[in-house]
């Protein structure tokens, strides 16, 4: 069954082989590599990451979104193309063991990370930080009973370039190619204070994230759990033992998928 994250910056798909088990990432497709280039119609993409036998076999596909309406509408006239049909998932309040701590309004917390969140509970058996590093960056506390603590929402690497480049007249135009390093460093020129500032907010609220576990959990063991399309490249940089899964969100949506047709 094809498995679908439309995220902000990227829509990500993954194949769930219901006979193994076992989820296979197939890969991303970047909104802007279609949104503003019609030659590139977001159908051949999706034949190039999905292949023809997935999509021949599955005409039901499963997914989460959080991007925007006009995304979403190309999105699933494409798949309606391809003649895949997908049942979009949306937070709940309460679903296979994991309560949502937006008491007051759940359907508010983003489906991308309710379904981390039900692909960490089961995954991970104790208290869990989970770390999504995708165009924004969340943080999100998970008791070892499946109860979500709340979590931190900060903007991710790209969005602070974003904010950089608008707020200043200096720093317009730097990319995230310009700004890839690694580690902790004092920048000796703007390009690398700008890399150093970026990487140190990111992992800094983690850092913080971190500290403030230990009273989330009441000073129980908890693991720390990085994920998202940033995680890899902040992997580098944090030290300390982290698990990066790529996978925690698909697995949420293979467990929703159980119980699709019931
Ligand atoms: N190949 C890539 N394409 C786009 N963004 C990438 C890539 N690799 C890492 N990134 C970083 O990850 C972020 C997108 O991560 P992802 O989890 O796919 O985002 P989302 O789920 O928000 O769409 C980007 O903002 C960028 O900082
Ligand atoms: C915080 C997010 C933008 C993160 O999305 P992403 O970076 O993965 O594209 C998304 O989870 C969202 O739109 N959340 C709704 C608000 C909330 O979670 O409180
Ligand atoms: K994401």
């Amino acid at each position: 069954m094809l498995l679908i994250d439309a995220g902000n910056t990227r829509s990500k798909f993954a194949w769930w082989n219901t006979s193994t088990d076992e989820i296979e990432i197939l890969g991303a497709i970047s909104h802007q590599s279609w949104l503003n280039d019609l030659s590139q119609p977001l159908k051949d993409l999706l034949l190039e990451v999905v292949s023809g036998r997935q999509i021949e076999r599955e005409q039901q596909a499963i997914g989460c979104s959080v991007a925007a309406v006009q995304v979403m509408d190309t999105l699933n006239s494409s798949l309606a193309e391809l003649g895949i049909k997908v049942a979009w998932q949306k937070t709940q309040a309460e679903q296979l063991g994991v309560v949502n701590g937006y008491r007051t309004q759940p359907e508010r917390l983003g489906s991308d990370r309710w379904m981390a969140l039900l692909g960490c509970h089961e995954q991970v058996k104790t208290n869990a930080l989970i770390v999504d590093a995708g165009t924004a960056l969340t943080l999100d506390w998970l008791s070892a009973k499946g109860q979500h603590l709340g979590g931190w929402i900060v903007p991710g690497r790209q969005l602070m370039l974003n904010a950089l480049g608008q707020g200043t007249a200096n720093l317009k135009g730097i990319t995230i190619d310009d700004i890839e390093r690694d580690g902790l460093a004092a920048g000796t020129n703007t390009f690398d204070g700008i890399a150093q500032g970026t990487e140190a907010a990111l992992t800094g609220a983690i850092a913080q994230a971190i500290h403030l576990s230990e009273s989330c959990f009441s000073q129980e063991p908890f693991e720390v759990v990085v994920t998202g399309g940033d995680g890899e490249h902040l992997m580098r940089t944090l030290s300390g033992k982290f698990r990066r899964y790529d996978d925690l969100l698909f697995k949420g949506l293979r467990l929703c998928a159980d119980n699709l047709n019931s």
